[in-house]
């Protein structure tokens, strides 16, 4: 589902007189459905990065970022859009939402994408948002002005909504209480069952020995001159 071929990805500073910081070389990973791999490694080493350029958000120098059948390091943006919609789901760390949205719609959204009706959107939606204990009172309003906490459970609830055959989870339990990091990760172990393929940043080690199948240190990315 999730298939990375010998992937380099180095990052040009132009405000830096153009110094070429190389971060990762010759990546290759393969993660198929059901199955849920860990990225780990020292801070700096490239988790986050080698997420941003499975999601389309970072262009890799070479090699094929491989997901759903298409090819990331090589797709048309509206490619890349279709894939975002249909295929790859991603929890970033942050909320990032249009203001003035109820926080109902900003779940909702992503299921009313892919042509779901409203009212079964909306359904999940608070399905979710209840799961997640934000409460009813808070739907209506744009999460914009919600605490942290609350936005990271708005996020994963808009994360989960739509049933993605592919999903990047990056630091998806970070700072929730007891009940709602299991919550998390009861969403993260049906998202498997049901076929989901899963790279996830975790910097909490029961969750990721919970969830993980296996373990990819992305350490063993570093370019050659630099490790
Ligand atoms: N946009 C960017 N421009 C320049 N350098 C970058 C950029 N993004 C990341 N880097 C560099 O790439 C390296 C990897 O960073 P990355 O954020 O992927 O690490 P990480 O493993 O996710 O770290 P952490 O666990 O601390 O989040 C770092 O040296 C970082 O400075």
């Amino acid at each position: 589902m999730i298939e990375l071929k010998n992937v380099s990805k180095s990052f040009t500073l132009h405000n830096q007189g153009s110094a070429v910081i190389p971060v990762m070389e010759n990546a290759s990973l393969s993660v198929k459905p059901g199955e849920c791999a860990g990225l780990v490694g020292a801070s700096g080493a490239g988790k986050s990065t080698l997420m941003r350029v499975i999601y389309g958000n970072y262009l890799a120098a070479s090699g094929s970022v491989v997901v759903g059948g298409l090819d990331v390091a090589k797709a048309e943006p509206r490619e890349i859009l279709a894939l975002r919609r249909e295929t790859l789901g991603y929890v970033s760390q942050f909320l990032r939402v249009v203001p003035r949205v109820p926080t109902l719609d900003v779940v909702a959204e992503p299921l009313l994408a892919v042509g779901t009706p409203a009212d079964q959107a909306r359904d999940k939606a608070a399905s979710l948002l209840a799961q997640l204990n934000i409460p009813e009172r808070l739907w209506s309003l744009s999460p914009t002005t919600f605490s942290g906490g609350e936005q990271q459970r708005v996020n994963i609830a808009r994360g989960f909504a739509y049933e993605y055959p592919a999903l990047l989870l990056d630091e998806p339990t970070a700072s929730l209480d007891a009940q709602n990091r299991a919550t998390v990760l009861a969403l993260i172990e049906g998202a498997k069952a049901r076929g989901a393929a899963i790279i996830g940043i975790f910097h909490d080690e029961a969750a990721r020995q919970q969830v993980c199948d296996r373990f990819v240190d992305v350490s063993g990315f570093a370019p050659k001159a630099a490790a």
